[in-house]
């Protein structure tokens, strides 16, 4: 398989590119606005232009952002176009003439460990949703969502990657700073409470719940420390960022849909 990565030095599309080259799952061919650079000492392709590109794939990957969706005149008729970028539709995706797909994936990507949903467009066939498990497998797990619709929610919660634990660590590394912890003590103090407590939870989030009622029925510190969380508005919180989060990819989606006529 030939996969061609349009914004393949980027965030997203190099951590794919990287990927697919190492887990020796396709030949990539390789498009970005700075022209050929090293890239890690891997063996890639680079196109000499879009057109060059799309000639050269049986896939094709858009991981450029929203804002350059529009510039880019992707022409790509009979092919698999797989888009990476928020709040572009499938509607609009389909005036590339390609058959069209959108996967949401997230950073951790870098680590082989995004979780990828996806909806198909009019005209996917089996061998491309394989094609497309394919791809998106290189950089971790992937599924079909039954509508559009729930790819903006994953936008907004499992796009987001380490955004809302790393505002947890923010948010703890301020406490204790302001308690006079040392820098180091605290970095790794949050980091057993951010990243090894999370992989506790690896494999059985759905018992998150029973977890939390666990720790309010031993009545102790903890207890004390989630009922104040709770009274501030904690889970409250949550849902009105992901919700305004859910918002803004939705209304990117219309905007886009309309700008595209
Ligand atoms: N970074 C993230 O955590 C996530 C990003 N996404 C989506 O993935 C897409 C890519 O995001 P990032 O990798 O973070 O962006 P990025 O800014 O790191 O990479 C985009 C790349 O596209 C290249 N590019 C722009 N216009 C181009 C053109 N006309 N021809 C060739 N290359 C071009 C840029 O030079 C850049 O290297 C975005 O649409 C974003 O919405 C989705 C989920 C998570
Ligand atoms: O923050 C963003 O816009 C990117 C796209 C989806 C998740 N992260």
């Amino acid at each position: 398989m030939r996969v061609g990565i349009i914004g393949g030095t980027g965030w997203l599309g190099g951590a794919l590119g990287r990927s697919l080259v190492d887990k020796k799952l396709a030949e990539v061919i390789l498009l970005n606005r700075r022209g050929p650079q090293d890239y890690g000492g891997r063996a890639v392709v680079w196109a000499n232009d879009l057109a060059d590109l799309v000639a050269q794939s049986d896939v094709i990957v858009v991981s450029v952002r929203p804002e350059d969706w529009a510039g880019l005149q992707l022409q790509a008729p009979g092919k698999l176009v797989i888009s990476f970028m928020a709040g572009v539709g499938l509607s609009t995706l389909a005036q590339c003439g390609g058959r069209v797909l959108r996967a949401m994936p997230n950073a951790s990507a870098e680590i082989g460990a995004s979780y990828s949903p996806w909806v198909a467009g009019a005209g996917v066939t089996a061998e491309d949703r394989a094609a497309a498990a394919r791809v998106l497998g290189a950089i971790g797990s992937q599924e079909e969502l039954p509508e559009e619709a729930q790819l903006e929610v994953m936008t907004a919660l499992s796009g987001s990657g380490p955004a809302y634990p790393a505002l947890l660590a923010q948010a703890m590394l301020a406490f204790l700073a302001e308690r006079g912890v040392a820098p180091d003590v605290a970095a790794r103090a949050v980091e057993a409470t951010v990243c090894a407590s999370a992989r506790l939870l690896e494999g059985k989030v759905a018992e998150a719940p029973a977890l939390v009622q666990t720790f309010i029925d031993y009545r102790g510190t903890t207890c004390a420390g989630l009922e104040t969380a709770e009274a501030k508005g904690f889970s409250a919180a949550v849902a009105a960022a992901l919700s305004a989060a859910t918002d803004k990819a939705l209304a990117m989606r219309q905007a886009n849909a309309q700008a595209a006529g």
